[in-house]
């Protein structure tokens, strides 16, 4: 045998030992999640269990670190580098979970349920010259976002998720907290990378709750308009009833495409239907959908080179776990809209449809006034039940006839028609307890 031989044949061993080894690191983290997510609030026996698993892999995880780049073959180098970037932040995140048990165990933090954003999450870092020179892209094309992905789910993600929006903010009416929020998180950073480093590093992970129909989609598809951002729009509950047995491998791949099209924005609507309680009698599967969720959320969330923001959507905050909310330290309801709000929404969707004529802004005043209750999606029924009486009017003959100049305008009187069929769509008891939720865990 030659030295050259030699050489080779070492380095692809220790091609083995990283890849190996992180693996390794890995199945310990998702054990130790898997116990961790499940049982956390009071089973201190999982949680020493959880801190085990924690431990093991960590300790993995530095001794494939520990490989010389150069002992690896030349051209699996590019390769091992970006699994150690990926393990580092799996690792950090290993190492935070288990402080963060540790210290609940020896009774140092506060209880779970209040949320503290991970450490991983505030990580003070400095822009890389790469992130700053990074250029907006807004097209990509398909095979470059699905690099390293399984064919099979990528091809089904980008046609199904990949969302083209054309919402502006200014399509948005009210919800001014969050909108904020969504600036800072995501469209200054855009126009100043250099600025949002260390303390001012943009939030990885929003949670928008509230009522049905108050702008949590509208909101997160203006914010990838604007700030020109790849968005993906995905409903939770189609990855448990779509994909079943199979939610782990898409989502493993939706990060990916993410991570190949960033900067880019993932939308998760009724987030609660994957994140919330993880019993014994779920699937398997589904267990380990979440799991990898929380793996790939991790590593997307604390890389400082990855531009991800994850936003998800709830109407139900206050079933989500305390793993879930650790992760979107941002927390907004998008409540109900207020009297000035209603004025707004009303007489943009009648302007919007040029069916504002015989309207009067005293007439918006009162059914501004009557409507509390009413969410931004039931006034807009609302334009649309009252766009309906003039029609309904007209009687079959005339229908025929009439042309869309020749029907009478919308008047104050068929608003109070349409106020008799189109009622408040939101239930009182639900909306208290997602204020109660506010109060302890979010903002307004
Ligand atoms: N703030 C708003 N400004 C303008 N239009 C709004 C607003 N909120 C809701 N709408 C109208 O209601 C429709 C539904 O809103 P959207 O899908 O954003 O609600 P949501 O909060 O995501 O609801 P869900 O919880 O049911 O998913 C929008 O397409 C839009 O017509």
């Amino acid at each position: 045998m030659n030295l050259l031989t030699t050489k080779t044949q070492g380095q692809s061993a220790s091609y083995q030992r990283v890849k190996e080894g992180l693996e390794m690191g890995r199945g310990f983290l998702m054990q130790g999640i898997n116990l961790d997510e499940r049982y956390t609030v009071n089973d201190r026996e999982k949680k020493i269990q959880a801190c085990d698993y924690y431990k093991k892999g960590i300790d993995a995880f530095k001794s494939a670190m520990k490989v010389n780049i150069m002992e690896i073959p030349e051209e699996r180098r590019s390769e091992v580098r970006e699994m150690k970037d990926k393990a580092k932040s799996n690792m950090k995140a290993a190492e935070d979970r288990f402080v963060e048990l540790t210290n609940q165990m020896l009774g140092k933090t506060p209880s779970p349920t209040e949320s503290r954003p991970t450490t991983s999450t505030f990580r003070a870092t400095s822009t890389t010259a790469a992130e700053t020179s990074r250029p907006q892209r807004s097209v990509l094309a398909r095979n470059d976002m699905l690099k390293g992905v399984d064919a099979k789910f990528g091809n089904a993600i980008l046609d199904e998720i990949l969302d083209k929006t054309e919402v502006m903010l200014k399509d948005v009416y009210g919800c001014d907290a969050a909108k904020q929020a969504l600036e800072e998180a995501v469209i200054y950073p855009a126009l100043n990378p250099s600025l949002f480093s260390g303390l001012r590093q943009p939030v990885k992970g929003i949670l928008l709750f509230g009522p049905p129909g108050n702008g949590k989609t509208l909101l997160a598809k203006a914010v990838a308009t604007e700030s020109k951002q790849a968005f993906f729009n995905i409903s939770a509950s189609s990855l448990t009833s779509k994909w079943v047995g199979e939610g782990e491998k898409t989502v493993k791949a939706l990060f990916q495409i993410a991570k190949n099209a960033q900067p880019a924005i993932i939308f998760i609507d009724e987030i609660d239907s994957i994140l919330t309680e993880r019993s014994d009698k779920e699937a398997e599967s589904s267990r380990r959908m979440k799991t990898e969720f929380l793996i790939q959320f991790d590593g997307a969330s604390s890389s400082q080179n990855d531009r991800i923001l994850v936003i998800g959507a709830t109407n139900r905050p206050y079933e989500l776990d305390d793993a879930i909310l650790r992760r979107f330290p941002k927390r907004i309801m998008l409540g109900l809209p207020d009297e000035k709000a209603r004025h707004a929404i009303i007489f943009n969707t009648l302007k919007k449809h040029n069916a504002d004529k015989g309207i009067r802004d005293r007439d918006l005043r009162y059914i501004a006034s009557v409507t509390k209750g009413y969410s931004n999606s039931d006034l807009v029924n609302l334009c649309k039940e009252a766009a309906m009486v003039p029609v309904r009017r007209l009687g079959k003959d005339q229908l025929r006839t009439t042309t869309q100049h020749g029907l009478r305008p919308i008047e104050v009187s068929d608003f109070e028609e349409a106020l008799r069929v189109i009622k408040p769509s939101t239930n009182g008891n639900h909306l208290q307890k997602m204020l109660d939720f506010t109060a302890q865990s979010g903002q307004m």
